[in-house]
Formats: C-alpha cells, sequence, structure tokens
C-alpha cells in the first residue's frame, strides 16, 4: 500500500482537473501498475517477438500510443528481465507512459510542420529506456548524443543501448544545463526528459510521496527552467523539443513550459498533443500538454509537452573555445581497408556506409557519419562503438561490434544458431561443447557468432570439440530464467 503525505493529497487535489475524480486518482495510486514493455524493431519484427513469446505463455495487450508497446501478461514465476530475449537486447521493460515522450517527439501531429530529425538530443537520458526507443525511432540512422550527469548512470545508459543494439549514439557527461552554451542551435530534435519529483511513480515504489515537500517541489523547478532554457538554445529554430517528467505538480510541469514561453515569447510555440492518438483528449490540457493522470489510462502518472521552436533566439554565452586533445583520427583508406576485410571474411559482415572508421591507438571504432561536425565542440564520453583492437596478427572484433553490426550479417556461414539450453551456457560464461550443437562440424573454425532466435548473442572461438567462450566478464550473468 502506497504511503501518501497527506499535504501531497491538499496540494494535488487543488490541481486535478474538474472532470477527475479525487478518490479515483487515489484509488489508482495504491493499484500495483501493469506490466508493459517495448519489443526492440532494431533487432525484430513485432509479429516475429510476439511469436516467440507466446511460446512461453506471454499475452499482448496493445498500448494505443507506441506500437511496439504492449501490457504483458504471463506465468507468475517467470522474471521477464532475467529471460534471454531480454539479455539480448528483443525488448526493454518500460512504463508505458513512459513511452510517450518519443512518440510525441517524432510525430509530425499532422502540422505539416514535419522535419527531419537527423540529429537529436536526449538531456537526461540514464537508465535508457526512452534513448533506445529515439534510436528506433530513427532507425538507427542519423546522430542520437545521450547525456547523463550522473556518472553511475551513464555506465547503465552505455549497457542498455550495447544491449539494444543502437549504434548512433554519442554519450556525454554533464550537467544538462551546458548545451545551450556548447551546442548551441545544433540538434532538429531534442528530449527533456527532466529529473522531477516523480510523484507519478507511486504506483511502482510505495514510498514515492511518504515524504513529499512542497519546497522540493519548487527547488527541482528551478533545475528544470534552466534545463528547459538551455534545450531551447540547443534546438534548431523549426525544431521540436519535448519536456516530460513523470510527476505530476504543475510546478514543474506547465509552469516550466509556460517559463519557456515568457523568455522567448516570439519563438515558442506550443504543438497540440490532443490528436497524438485515439483517446489522448483525455488528458491534453487547454495548451495541449498531456497530463496523465494514473487513473486516466491505469499507468504511471507522467507530463508531456511539445514545443516548436519558430524562429532563432540569441546566445546567451559567447561560443565555447574549440576543445582541443580528440584521441581519435580517421582511419586512412589502407586501414579501412584492412578491418573492412577482417569483418568481411571472418564474419560475413559488410561495414555499414555511413559511418567512419576511427582510431585511437590500438582500437579501431566506428562513428556515426554526423558526429564529424560535433568533434571539437565539447567533450564526449563514447561515441559510436568499439570495432576491435589490433593484435600481433590482425584484428580482433570487440562483442559490441557483433551485436551493433547484427544486421549487417550477409550469410550465416560463419553463424552457429544455439538451443535455449546452450544460449543460457554461453550467457553464464560457459564454453559449449561442439557435439552438442547439431550439425556442427568439428574442424577447428576460429572465431565465430553464436546466435539465439538468429539475433547474435556474442563471438566464440571454435576449437574443434568446444566452442570458446569470448563474451566480455561483465557481460557474464549468473541467474537466467530457464524457459
Ligand atoms: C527522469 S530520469 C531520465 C529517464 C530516462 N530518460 C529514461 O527514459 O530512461 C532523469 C535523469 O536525469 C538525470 N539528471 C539529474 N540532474 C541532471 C542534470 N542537471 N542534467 C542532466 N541530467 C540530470 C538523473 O540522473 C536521471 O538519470
Amino acid at each position: 500500500m502506497a504511503q501518501i503525505n497527506p499535504d501531497y493529497l491538499t496540494h494535488i487535489a487543488a490541481e486535478l482537473p474538474k472532470h477527475l475524480d479525487m478518490e479515483e486518482f487515489v484509488a489508482a495510486c495504491h493499484r500495483p501498475l501493469r506490466k508493459s514493455i517495448r519489443i526492440n524493431t532494431l533487432k525484430i519484427s513485432i509479429a516475429d517477438f510476439k511469436q516467440v513469446m507466446y511460446s512461453k505463455g506471454w499475452e499482448f495487450e496493445p498500448i494505443p500510443w507506441c506500437k511496439e508497446g504492449f501490457w504483458i501478461t504471463h506465468n507468475e514465476n517467470q522474471q521477464p528481465g532475467n529471460c534471454v530475449e531480454h539479455i539480448q537486447g528483443l525488448f526493454y521493460i518500460q512504463e508505458a507512459s513512459s513511452m510517450l515522450p518519443p512518440e510525441a517527439l517524432f510525430n509530425d501531429l499532422g502540422t505539416n510542420e514535419t522535419y527531419q530529425a537527423d540529429i537529436v538530443l536526449d538531456v537526461a537520458s540514464a537508465p535508457g529506456s526512452k534513448t533506445t526507443q529515439l534510436a528506433a525511432l530513427m532507425n538507427n540512422q542519423g546522430l542520437l548524443i545521450a547525456n547523463e550527469y550522473s556518472s553511475s548512470r551513464v555506465k547503465i545508459l552505455h549497457a542498455n543501448v550495447q544491449r539494444m543494439g543502437v549504434r548512433q549514439t554519442a554519450l556525454t557527461h554533464f550537467d544538462g544545463k551546458v548545451f545551450g552554451e556548447y551546442l548551441y542551435e545544433k540538434f532538429d530534435a531534442i528530449l527533456l526528459d527532466a529529473p522531477c519529483g516523480g510523484e507519478g511513480t507511486v504506483r511502482k515504489d510505495v514510498n514515492a510521496l511518504k515524504n513529499w515537500q512542497l519546497d522540493d517541489v519548487t527547488d527541482i523547478a528551478e533545475t528544470q527552467k534552466q534545463l528547459i532554457e538551455s534545450a531551447f538554445l540547443a534546438l534548431k529554430p523549426g525544431g521540436a523539443l519535448v519536456y516530460s517528467t513523470c510527476t505530476l505538480s504543475q510546478i514543474e510541469n506547465q509552469q516550466i513550459c509556460h517559463y519557456i514561453q515568457q523568455q522567448y515569447p516570439e519563438a515558442v510555440k506550443f504543438a497540440s498533443l490532443n490528436n497524438l492518438f485515439a483517446g489522448a483528449e483525455q488528458a491534453c490540457t487547454e495548451e495541449g500538454f498531456l497530463h496523465v493522470w494514473p487513473q486516466i489510462f491505469d499507468s504511471e502518472g507522467f507530463f508531456v509537452a511539445k514545443i516548436i521552436k519558430t524562429a532563432s533566439v540569441p546566445r546567451l554565452k559567447k561560443c565555447p573555445k574549440q576543445q582541443r586533445n580528440f584521441p581519435f583520427v580517421s582511419a586512412n583508406p589502407t586501414q579501412t581497408i584492412a578491418v573492412s576485410e577482417y569483418f568481411c571474411q571472418s564474419f560475413n559482415i559488410s561495414l555499414p556506409k555511413q559511418y567512419n572508421v576511427m582510431i585511437r591507438d590500438d582500437e579501431y571504432w566506428l562513428f556515426p557519419e554526423q558526429f564529424s561536425h560535433f568533434i571539437g565542440l565539447m567533450r564526449f564520453q563514447r561515441i559510436g562503438f568499439k570495432l576491435a583492437d589490433v593484435m600481433k596478427k590482425g584484428f580482433k572484433a570487440k562483442h559490441e561490434a557483433i551485436i551493433a553490426l547484427s544486421d549487417f550479417i550477409e550469410n550465416q556461414d560463419s553463424v552457429i544458431e544455439l538451443n535455449r539450453q546452450q544460449a543460457i551456457e554461453f550467457l553464464m560464461g560457459r564454453d559449449i561443447p561442439t557435439n552438442e550443437v547439431n550439425g556442427l562440424d568439428i574442424t577447428p573454425a576460429g572465431e565465430m557468432i553464436v546466435s539465439f532466435h538468429h539475433k547474435p548473442l556474442g563471438v566464440v572461438k571454435h576449437l574443434g570439440h568446444r566452442l570458446k567462450n569470448n563474451l566480455p566478464r561483465e557481460l557474464v550473468k549468473d541467474k537466467i530464467e530457464s524457459v
């Protein structure tokens, strides 16, 4: 049972729209959330995923605002986060209302104000549910800069980006307030899923409203104002900014959007989300924002606003100096050919065209092409993905490259399909005896890819009688569901 501070109830009762009932609001806060997931279409089609999971007894109910999103029911003993399909990035466990902001960002809402969103910023990204959703909506094209302020959470963000097979990110680790200064008017689209009071999360965290205080709300609103202004400055004229939170108080929601409009009255237009999906009007405010109270769609509480920047606005700070000491250099044509041939000959993978091969010491990386415009503008933590290390005799592919390039495998000659038990063994870091793999030749064959559901799990070395496990240590699991 959720513990709700009485001060919160008084505060929020004054803000609840007239057509909603306070008792229903409180009852919804006490009800556990329905489980929901988003299928990762970068790796598997919706139909194929459903087919795979029907065999585990899953049932799917569509989420109206996200075609890849479903409420799921499954056997009580199952833990979706511990199944092979989750580890291999076929889906993301994501609350239904949290799928709204990326949908709102990429939907043109019938306004004819369509724009090509090639360069996108996610200001507050970790753990990465919306970053990976944005990447899927961008179909792994363009450039997605994903920022996170907390260093421990940057690691989780990176792990999720890797797991989901996202290729086109550059990760940064800054206070989001810096983007307006460093990357002024650089982005076609920006998501600011702001740090917030989390009032809407009470259905999964029964203590979320226990110690609620108005002072905390007003404090965080100051940060949110700075973040939205920074994001707005970083947006190109004509671009779209989605501001979202998982909280309900107007101070952190409507008032933040009105603040940015007051700052830039000539350049801010609110795009109405009334037609984002059938039924959206039930949550729509007079400004066109979605204020999702938990009882409306039986979800977490959420707030989503879409802001169009209709004109350029002046910089607030002068352009910072170029950063020196960028540690990567472009590969020359001979180096690019060498690493491309290695991937082709070893794994039948042809490296994709819209990327640049970059080198740092003995490491080869693949950067999204558009990243070249950002070199020297600020410091980046992790750009694109690491392809291979240079060894004494040639290259050694990185696990992350095999996962990220899975859709560039041209034929299955170097891929060994495992059964579920073998996939589990592999993910637990164990070698696999070759005589247990159907139809596998026992002649040693060097590096090969192992897959499950025909999606790569990683690399093994085929030594003849066993497949030596090359899964990176940090990815080895100690608990995986066996069904
Ligand atoms: C609501 S969560 C983001 C959830 C994420 N967008 C997702 O969908 O998985 C807000 C994030 O903002 C980060 N954060 C807090 N202060 C920040 C700041 N000043 N600049 C950027 N990020 C910040 C928090 O660490 C937290 O990870």
